[in-house]
C-alpha cells in the first residue's frame, strides 16, 4: 500500500491522552490580549498559535481544546478576534489565538493594523513551536492561506494544517478537500507532514490535537 503524503494524524494512544489530560485542565486561563509587538509576554516558554482566515473557527477550537465554551470569544462575524490573545495551559505554556486574515467585518485601517501585527508575530516569535493553520473543510486552501504558509516557510516556523467544521461536510467531499489541501501543502517546506481533521462542534479530532500539543516541547 502506498502512503499518501500528508496523512491524517493518528488518534493518540492512552499514554499520550493521559499526558494531554494533565495539560488541559480547568486551570487554563486567559492571560492577556496584545495589540502591539511590545505588548507580547516574554518568550520564555514554548507556545503554539492558531492562525487562519477570519471565521474559520480559531477561537471555537481553543474553546473545544480547553473544554471552556466562553474562554475565547467566538462569533459568526468575521473579524471577531482583533488582538493576539494568550492563554496559559496548566504547565504555563501558551496557547495563542490570533486575529484572522482575509475578509473581516471591521474598518480597513483597523484590519491593516492587526494584519501587520499578525505577520510580525508569525515571523518573529522565537518561542513559537508550531503554528496551526486552520482551513475550513468546506473551502480548502485559499490564496490568502498560501501567503501565510509562504511567510511561515520564510520564517522557518513549522506549521500544521487543521481542517475545521468537518461536521458540515459529507465524507466524500471531505476526501476531495483533503486532496486539495495535500497538494497545496506539498509545496511548503515548513508544512508538518500530517493533517488534523476537526469539528469543534462535535469534538472530532480534539483529543488528537491536544495530544499533538502536549507532545511538543
Ligand atoms: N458547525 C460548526 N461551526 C463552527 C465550528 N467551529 C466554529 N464554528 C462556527 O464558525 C463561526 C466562527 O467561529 P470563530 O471561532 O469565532 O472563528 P474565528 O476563526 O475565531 O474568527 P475571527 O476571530 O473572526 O477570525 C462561529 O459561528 C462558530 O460557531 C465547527 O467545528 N462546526
Ligand atoms: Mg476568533
Amino acid at each position: 500500500m502506498t502512503t499518501l503524503p500528508f496523512p491524517l494524524a493518528e488518534e493518540p494512544d492512552d499514554a499520550s491522552r493521559e499526558a494531554a489530560r494533565k495539560l488541559f485542565t480547568s486551570e487554563i486561563d486567559f492571560l492577556k490580549g496584545v495589540v502591539a509587538m511590545d505588548g507580547l509576554p516574554p518568550d520564555d516558554r514554548p507556545e503554539v498559535c492558531f492562525a487562519g482566515r477570519s471565521n474559520v473557527g480559531k477561537s471555537s477550537l481553543i474553546n473545544a481544546l480547553t473544554g471552556r465554551k466562553g474562554l475565547a470569544r467566538a462569533s459568526n462575524t468575521p473579524g471577531r478576534t482583533q488582538e493576539i490573545n494568550f492563554f496559559t495551559l496548566t504547565d504555563g505554556r501558551y496557547l495563542v489565538d490570533l486575529p484572522g486574515y482575509g475578509f473581516a467585518n471591521a474598518p480597513v485601517a483597523v484590519v491593516q493594523k492587526w494584519q501587520n501585527l499578525l505577520k510580525q508575530y508569525l515571523s518573529g516569535r522565537a518561542s513559537l513551536r508550531r503554528a496551526f493553520v486552520l482551513i475550513d473543510a468546506r473551502h480548502g486552501v485559499k490564496s490568502v492561506d498560501e501567503e501565510i504558509m509562504s511567510l511561515l516557510d520564510r520564517s522557518a516556523v513549522t506549521f500544521q494544517a487543521v481542517l475545521t467544521k468537518a461536521d458540515k461536510m459529507k465524507a466524500k467531499d471531505l476526501e476531495r478537500i483533503q486532496a486539495q489541501v495535500r497538494e497545496k501543502l506539498s509545496k511548503h517546506p515548513a508544512a508538518y507532514p500530517e493533517i488534523v481533521m476537526t469539528s469543534s462542534e462535535k469534538g472530532d479530532g480534539i483529543a488528537t490535537l491536544r495530544a499533538i500539543i502536549a507532545g511538543l516541547d
